[in-house]
């Protein structure tokens, strides 16, 4: 499974705590993240996070791409509520690739937990079904 994780500033130390107490579901599959989440992540975790642009950088883009490419199957996205981010367009257009394109997401650290255990509980294999059919489309 190939898994975004991303985290406003004020979140990110939950992001740290998350990431650290399930690292042993999560080291099971890809990873990518925002410039500086992924970066607390390695460093917190030494756990393998490929890394794209900070998120006011164009970071959400980049995942919405991949959404949009096939090539993300979950996002877990810790957003501040509480503090107006420059680059809001983009956490909106990630936030619909997700909606668009069937891509689970949670936005908070409750539904994030939830989305571990149905990782451990393999509920997410419908994704590879997904997306083996639209590669097939596409030959
Ligand atoms: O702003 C973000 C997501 O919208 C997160 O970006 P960083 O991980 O680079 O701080």
């Amino acid at each position: 499974m190939n898994i975004a994780l991303i985290a406003h500033d004020k979140m990110k130390q939950d992001m740290v705590n998350f990431t650290t107490a399930y690292q042993y579901v999560l080291s099971e599959h890809h990873l990518y993240a925002t410039g500086t989440t992924g970066s607390k992540i390695r460093k917190a975790t030494g756990m393998d996070v490929h890394l794209f642009q900070s998120g006011p950088l164009g970071g959400d883009q980049q995942i919405g791409a991949m959404i949009a490419n096939n090539e993300m199957d979950m996002v877990i996205f810790f957003r501040d509520p509480l503090t107006a981010q420059p680059h809001e367009p983009d956490i909106s257009a990630l936030m619909r690739l997700c909606d668009v394109y069937h891509i689970p997401l949670a936005t908070n650290i409750a539904a994030s937990e939830i989305f571990i255990r149905g990782l451990e509980n393999g509920d997410f294999q419908w994704r590879d079904i997904v997306k083996q059919k639209k590669e097939k489309e596409k030959a």
